[in-house]
């Protein structure tokens, strides 16, 4: 299974989780939104949950930029969390909005433990390592979604999630993976080396990057259970 093209450090680990990514990108919740066999209740819920964990994700964001060590990776530490604070969250308001919740009632919402596993274990890998550890675990989250809405873009059948697949197979959040892509690239290098696979670190990092797609898995599941 090929996907988009988000650089060589994402290319490798992708390759390393082997089929845990696939069961990620094409999970069962995937693959409904696509064919729109998705209940509403579901998506919803997925929704409340989301804006919760935007909101953790974002601050794992903000410690990119706290752990960069060049202008240029704050840069895109700090275009990151405005893409998500301000661009993402939208989507999320927007929905929820049409359908009578109200954005205190999304911040207000109870966080499951699937989606405080996640965020908590994202954040951790940052407080505890440097920029690498915490891209490690950032990047499924990010890059996963881009694979998923560009695909989605392609395939899906169905016009019922179409501003969710929209937002993620669109141009803005594209352009954000390429940029993040582009900073794994350059941070790794300039921490491990440029031979990654070389470095004594390599198969750690795998390890963070992999436990977040289980994470991922794990997310999506929770979504089909309202
Ligand atoms: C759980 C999850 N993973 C990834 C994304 C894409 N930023 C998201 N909104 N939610």
């Amino acid at each position: 299974m090929k996907g988009p093209d988000y650089g060589r450090a994402f290319g490798l680990m992708r390759e390393a989780a082997g089929d845990t990514w696939h069961g990620y990108v094409r999970h069962p919740f995937v693959q409904a939104l696509g064919d729109g066999s998705l209940p509403k209740a579901a998506f919803l819920h997925y929704l409340r949950q989301d804006y919760v964990f935007l909101t953790h994700f974002s601050r794992a964001w903000a410690l990119a930029v706290v752990k960069s060590e060049t202008h240029d990776e704050m840069l895109v530490a700090v275009g990151t969390v405005n893409a998500l604070v301000v661009e993402e969250m939208k989507l999320h308001v927007g929905i929820c909005e049409a359908v009578g919740i109200a954005q205190e009632e999304l911040f207000a919402t109870a966080e499951r433990p699937e989606n405080l596993a996640y965020t908590r274990f994202v954040l951790e890998a940052g407080y505890s390592g440097d920029l690498a550890d915490l891209l490690a675990a950032l990047a499924p989250c990010v890059l996963g979604y881009g694979e998923i809405g560009a695909w989605l873009s392609q395939v899906a059948a169905s016009k019922t999630y179409r501003d969710w697949i929209d937002t993620y197979g669109g141009p803005d959040y594209q352009s954000t993976c390429k940029e993040v892509g582009a900073l794994m690239d350059q941070a790794l290098s300039r921490r491990i080396g440029a031979d990654f696979k070389a470095s004594p670190r390599w198969d750690r990092l795998c390890a963070t990057f992999r436990t977040a797609t289980e994470l991922e898995q794990g997310f999506w599941q929770m979504g089909l259970t309202p």
